[in-house]
């Protein structure tokens, strides 16, 4: 292929990926559905044209291509806990106290983040290209969903730095579209996902990429396991750097500097749970500073650093009634 067609390929993507920042992270899309349309189907028929300039980085690969006869396993070097659970204030309380205790720390920072209720993935970049994306599985071996993860349009093919790191985030679908998914099931007589959680899970472990592509998934990144060449000290400089990367970040993330403010933020998110757009089963807490974080380490299922405060199981149809309402 002559030169100026591959840097027209290469700009042509470039620009893809720059309006699918803008639409699908920011909400602030600056040119039209049709146009957008218009940049892909070009790339699609150029890439089509001349296959020796396809590229797994490509934006090309959000729409799905070939599907695989079956998932290869991954290894996580870095386990993928899970999270201590906290059913009542009480529970908070004693896990204050044991991380002042053991941090001789009377007032750690906490992060405080909405518990989404999707699925984990693992990302992995290498000089910031996406290489590699896998379910959790049990924590140390997941399934390498690579294809489909490149379906989902908040997670960046490339970030703007050339780092190798891996990041760590909920998948999920949110309210809407699965209750649209579950009409369009319907209408083919197919049986509805019981919950949106269940949507998202389904939709990735799809081999067909095809299908992840319009089931319209999303992502919160909520953990940097791993990073070179830069130190981050804390979860919350963590969450910062993610921004910048390029990923979608949820605006409900705060840090606080007394369990009270904590206890307020988890009673406030019980109540107005129903009116976010994506379902929650509870709210992280963290704490912020990663040598304390190193000095609690973890056992082998959980971090000692974190738990997750439960909401108590609430009626489903209350959780999804609400997206008419407002
Ligand atoms: N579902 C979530 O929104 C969420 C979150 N906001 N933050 C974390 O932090 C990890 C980091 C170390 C251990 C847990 N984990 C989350 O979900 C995990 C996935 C597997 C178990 C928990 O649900």
């Amino acid at each position: 292929m002559s030169k100026d067609i591959q840097k027209k390929v290469e700009a042509l993507r470039e620009k893809i990926e720059y309006h699918n920042h803008r639409y699908y992270v920011l909400d602030a899309p600056e040119i039209s559905d049709q146009e957008f349309d218009a940049l892909m189907n070009e790339l699609i028929e150029l890439e089509q044209t001349y296959p020796e300039y396809q590229s797994p980085d490509s934006p090309s690969q959000r729409v799905g291509g070939e599907p695989l006869d079956k998932f290869p396993r991954v290894s996580h070097e870095i386990p993928m806990l899970s999270l201590e659970n906290a059913e009542s204030q009480k529970g908070l309380l004693d896990f204050h106290q044991r991380v002042s205790k053991n941090t001789q720390k009377t007032d750690p920072v906490y992060v405080a983040e909405l518990k989404i209720d999707g699925l984990a993935l693992s990302l992995r970049y290498e000089q910031g290209i996406l290489v590699r994306g896998a379910t959790r599985g049990d924590g140390t071996t997941g399934e390498d969903i690579t294809p489909n993860v490149k379906t989902v349009r908040s997670i960046p093919l490339k970030l703007s730095k050339p780092l190798d790191i891996e990041i760590r985030g909920e998948a999920f679908m949110s309210k809407a579209s699965f209750e649209r998914l579950n009409q369009e099931k319907a209408e083919r007589g197919e049986d509805p996902f019981a919950n949106p959680r269940n949507a998202a899970a389904g939709s990735l472990r799809q081999l067909d990429p095809k299908i992840p592509a319009k089931r319209d998934l999303d992502f919160f990144p909520y953990s940097v396991p791993y990073i070179r060449g830069e130190n981050l000290d804390s979860h919350y400089s963590a969450v910062k750097e993610l921004k910048d990367l390029g990923f979608k970040i949820n605006p409900y993330i705060r840090k606080f500097e007394t369990m009270e403010e904590v206890i307020s933020y988890c009673e406030e998110w019980q109540e107005k749970r129903t009116k976010l757009p994506y379902e929650i089963d509870g709210v992280v807490i963290k704490l912020n500073d990663y040598n304390l974080q190193q000095q609690l380490g973890a056992t082998s299922k959980n971090p000692r650093w974190a738990i997750a405060y439960k909401f108590p199981a609430e009626q489903a149809e209350s959780q999804v009634n609400n997206i008419f309402i407002n």
